[in-house]
Order: C-alpha cells, then structure tokens, then sequence
C-alpha cells in the first residue's frame, strides 16, 4: 500500500486544482463590484472549506498575514484533514484584488503546495525581483546586474536586438527609475497595476505572452508563489527581501529569516518538488477569466507539477449556485 504520509504530488495535484478552482468561483459574482474586501473574503472562506478536505497535514506557509491580523489562512494555521502527508502550503486566495473588484485582466487564485519544511517562509515584506522564461542558463541575468545590462544580456542570449525584448514592470512610482532605465535600451515594457504572479508567469509563456522579463518590487509572498509557478514550468526567478524598518526586519526573524540580505534563486525558495494551481478571474493572457452564461459557470485552472514539469489547462463547468 502507498505510504500515506509521503508527498503523493501526482494523486494531490487534482485537489490542489479544485481549491483554486473554488476560490475563483467564490469571487465570480464580486467581479467588477468595486469591493476589493468583499471579494477577497469570498476568496478566502472558499479556499479554506476546499483545503480543509484535503488529506493532507498542512501547514500555511505563505498566506494571508499573520495570526493577529488574518482570522483565516493566517501563516502558520494547520489546513487538511491531518491524514496525509506533511505539506508546506503557499497561497494567495486573490491575487489581483483591485484587479478584481475594477474587472481589470489577470486576476488570478493561486496556491502550491510542497513537502513540509520546503518553501521560503516569507515575510509580508516586499521582495525585489528578476524572471525571465525556461530555455536560458540560470545565471542570464542577475540582480547583481543593473536594468539596462539585464535586458542587454537577456537580448544576447535570445539572440536579438534590445529593442525586441519586453519587460514587464509593475506601474508605481518607486519604478521610475527602473522605467527609465530600461526604456534607455529601447526595450518595450508592459506595465502593470498589479498581480505580479501573473506578470512573472507571462515569462515562461513568452511567445503567447509577448514578455520576455519581469522586474521589479511587490509582495515577497507573491515571490515565492511566483518561484514555484516557475520551477515547474522552467525558467528562473531571484528574489531578494526589502525591509523598510524594523518591524518588517523583525517579520523576517520572526520567520526564521537571518541572512537580510540574501538574493534567492528559484530553487532557494522552493527547496524540493512543488505543485501549483491557479485559476483564471478575471481574462488573462495565460488564463481565460471566469465565463457566466444562463444557469452556468466555467473557470480555467493551470495546473503544473515541478517533477514531470507536467502543465495542465482544466475548464470546469458547473452549474451556477
Ligand atoms: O501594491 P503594492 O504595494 O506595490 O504591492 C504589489 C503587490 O500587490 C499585488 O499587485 C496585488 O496583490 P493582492 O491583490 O493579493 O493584494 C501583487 O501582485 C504585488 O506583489
Ligand atoms: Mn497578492
């Protein structure tokens, strides 16, 4: 008989798919309602009813905060049954809240699961970040490099000019910078105003996507979210804590962080094998967002296991509750 406790990915992954799956679903009546809150708790409540029938012994990771601040999937809660394998849970019930609520594309559900003790605890800190897609050597580009080198080095390696590569670049003002900088190589950017998950899987998708490279800072959840997207479908992402004061360095402590200043590859946030799911929202470049026709709802889920390096596009279709 299979050993129950240990990390099952092939047999686990469909359920992983169902819990993003009901997330997104949770959220279909919020879209385009202008309440990013309301939304989000949909999310939230619909992720954790689902997770909780998993047989799983999980452990939140990365979720919505801290105990004090998040009465649900707070870092640290136990999810799952208890019978089943010790598991690392990553997620974020809504990625793309404002997306969301203004019906704007990417907004995502997003979750990953890994064997206990495997994925970055990362802080709620912001986390600065460098990905490009599968097909080049890890060290292509690294955050030692300036912006304009990246793209540069990232237009050496495909073998074309600097002027046909695409960076995709979160829109915030402490990206002026980096915006102008970047422009100065004549590369194209396509900005975003959020969901950087999203933005980082574009990468590894850059022919339908049309971006070659993601920079710049967001959340270091969504960093390690991102780096497990990435370990399964190839391609590299580095991502390097930033704190602004003391009480997001005492966050790091807090998580077991000791190095500040440490730069993580892919595979430093994600030790071991990842699954990862995530469902379409709203429309997106790589998922179709939810559709709602009379009586009906049908949301498509990516689902990707790092061992096989297996994608799976799902539509699910259900009656509308
Ligand atoms: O808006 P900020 O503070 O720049 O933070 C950026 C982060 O917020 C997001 O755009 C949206 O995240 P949420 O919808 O989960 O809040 C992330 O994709 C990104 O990492
Ligand atoms: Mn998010």
């Amino acid at each position: 008989m299979a050993d129950v406790t240990e990390f099952q990915d092939r047999l686990l992954s469909l359920g992983l798919a169902r819990v993003s799956e009901a997330a997104a679903l949770a959220s279909a009546k919020l879209i385009g309602r202008g309440d990013e809150k309301a939304a989000d708790q949909a999310a939230v409540n619909a992720m954790r009813d689902q997770l909780n029938l998993l047989d799983i012994a999980g452990v939140v990771v990365i979720g919505e905060g801290e105990r004090d601040e998040a009465p649900m999937l707070y870092i640290g809660e136990e999810v799952g049954t208890g019978n089943g394998p010790a598991v690392d849970i990553a997620l974020d019930p809504l990625e793309g809240t404002t997306l969301t609520a203004k019906d704007m594309p990417n907004a995502l559900t997003v979750i990953a699961m890994a064997p206990r003790g495997t994925l970055l605890h990362a802080p709620d800190v912001y986390m600065e970040k460098l990905a490009i897609g599968p097909g080049f050597a890890p060290d292509t580009v690294t955050l030692d490099m300036a912006p304009a080198q990246r793209v540069r080095a990232l237009a050496r390696a495909k073998g074309v000019a600097a002027d046909e590569i695409t960076v995709c670049i979160l829109e915030r003002p402490r990206h002026e910078a980096l915006i102008a900088e970047v422009r100065s190589t004549g590369a194209a950017i396509r900005l975003i105003t959020d969901g950087d998950v999203a933005g980082v899987i574009h990468c590894a998708e850059s022919e339908i996507t049309g971006i070659d490279m993601y920079m710049g800072s967001g959340g270091a959840p969504e960093g390690v979210l991102a780096a497990s997207a990435l370990k399964c479908m190839g391609g590299q992402i580095y991502g390097k804590l930033l704190f602004r004061n003391d009480d997001e360095k005492a966050r790091a402590f807090k998580a077991g962080i000791t190095d500040l200043n440490r730069v993580y590859t892919r595979d430093e946030m994600v030790t071991a094998d990842v699954i990862f799911a995530a469902t379409g929202v709203t429309q997106g470049s790589i998922l179709q967002g939810i559709k709602i026709e009379p009586g009906w709802v049908t949301t498509e889920t990516i689902l990707m296991r790092s061992k096989t390096g297996s994608v799976r596009r799902m539509l699910y279709k259900s009656p509308m509750k």
